[in-house]
């Protein structure tokens, strides 16, 4: 069954997307929550606050960010214009694997035992022939738009790597040397979550840490983001909302970033609630290694008194362990104390 929109125009919530009895909703802490950072990315101390808050919470805010307002805006209405078409016209892209381009769930879906209130297009390299096919005389403006947003976005995703790198010691040759894939080979994947009458009885997205080594998300200003904030002195483990600030992106560190940092980065786990009123729309759009480069820890990371050691995995691998394992992927290629590694042949 595809949970598309039809599905969320129901007067009382379907069993099948009611999540009531195995969530620990309402979800926002009673207590302070700490603030996660917003950081401005003229700031002269980028690095150092770039390094702080991947450490401590794996998710920060960046302002000032120089991507225009305006384009914002007409991606943010594409977008709309994406999901509020007809189921049918929907469905005619709707994606035939889990992490291929087009309309559906997303590619963890059954890893979840309900339907999640969420419809995803994810998009690799360009959205032409799908736009052709959802708006046969009119795809020209999507595609400019998603064109001019990945055009607008990639420096800002290469300045962002630039510096977690730096903040992890590393000099510019060796930052020169990371693989960083294509910015029209990688992905991005475009979400809507429908308002809900009654918000506490479903979940947007279940949580999930992201793959890659970092992904950049864009939101219309609706909140719902939730970011897992282990215990600490301000209280116990609880989900955090990220604010929902007008033209500034959340980035979230991912599994790959956590690797490479031999696990001092937090690939942070998040998730996404929905609003009785406001439709949220995001897009994420996930930095990543070329597909044949096998990433592991950084060397100068490693040794004695330093975190976790993981074997160096592939994004193929590691999709592919993500799909299977869900949140134990990265369990199958953490060394452990010994030294063993699991067998990997299987992925
Ligand atoms: C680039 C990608 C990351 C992603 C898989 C994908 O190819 C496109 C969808 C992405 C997404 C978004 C929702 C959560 C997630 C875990 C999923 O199931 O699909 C991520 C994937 C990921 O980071 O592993
Ligand atoms: O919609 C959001 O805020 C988050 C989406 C997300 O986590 C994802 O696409 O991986
Ligand atoms: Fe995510």
């Amino acid at each position: 069954m595809m949970d598309h929109p039809e599905n969320f125009r129901f007067d009382s919530i379907p069993d099948s997307h009611d999540w009531s009895d195995l969530y620990d909703q309402p979800f926002a802490a009673p207590f302070g929550s700490g603030s996660i950072p917003v950081i401005d990315l003229n700031d002269p101390k980028l690095i150092e606050k770039i390094g702080e808050a991947c450490e401590k919470w794996g998710v920060f805010l960046i302002s000032n960010n120089g991507i225009e307002p305006e384009l914002l805006n007409q991606f943010g209405m594409q977008m709309h214009r994406l999901f509020a078409l007809p189921v049918e016209a929907k469905l005619k892209v709707a994606k035939t694997d889990g992490y291929g381009a087009g309309y559906g769930g997303i590619p963890i879906s059954p890893h979840f035992p309900k339907f999640m209130w969420h419809e995803g297009f994810i998009i690799t390299g360009s959205p032409l022939g799908h736009a052709q096919k959802l708006w046969p005389d009119d795809y020209s403006s999507f595609c400019e738009v998603v064109e001019e947003y990945k055009k607008a976005i990639n420096p800002l995703g290469y300045r962002l790597m630039h510096a977690i790198l730096l903040s992890l010691g590393l000099s510019e040759e060796e930052i020169n040397h990371t693989p960083i894939e294509d910015s029209n080979k990688i992905s991005m994947h475009l979400n809507s979550y429908p308002a809900c009458h009654d918000p506490d009885r479903v979940i947007g997205m279940g949580p999930h840490t992201d793959s890659g080594f970092l992904t950049i998300l864009y939101t219309n200003g609706v909140s719902g983001l939730q970011v897992l904030r282990h215990k600490d002195d301000i209280g116990p483990e609880r989900w955090v909302t990220v604010p929902a600030l007008p033209n500034t992106f959340v980035v979230n560190i991912g599994d790959l970033m956590h690797v490479l940092s031999s696990g001092r980065y937090h690939n942070v786990v998040h998730r996404v609630i929905v609003s009785r009123t406001n439709q949220r729309l995001s897009a994420g759009y996930f930095l990543r290694p070329p597909v044949d480069v096998k990433v592991g820890p950084l060397s100068k990371l490693t040794g004695p008194e330093q975190g976790p050691v993981y074997r160096p995995v592939t994004w193929p691998q590691l999709l592919n362990m993500k799909s299977m394992l869900y949140d134990k992927a990265l369990d199958a290629i953490k060394i452990n104390g010994l030294g063993r590694v699991r067998d990997d042949s299987k992925f």
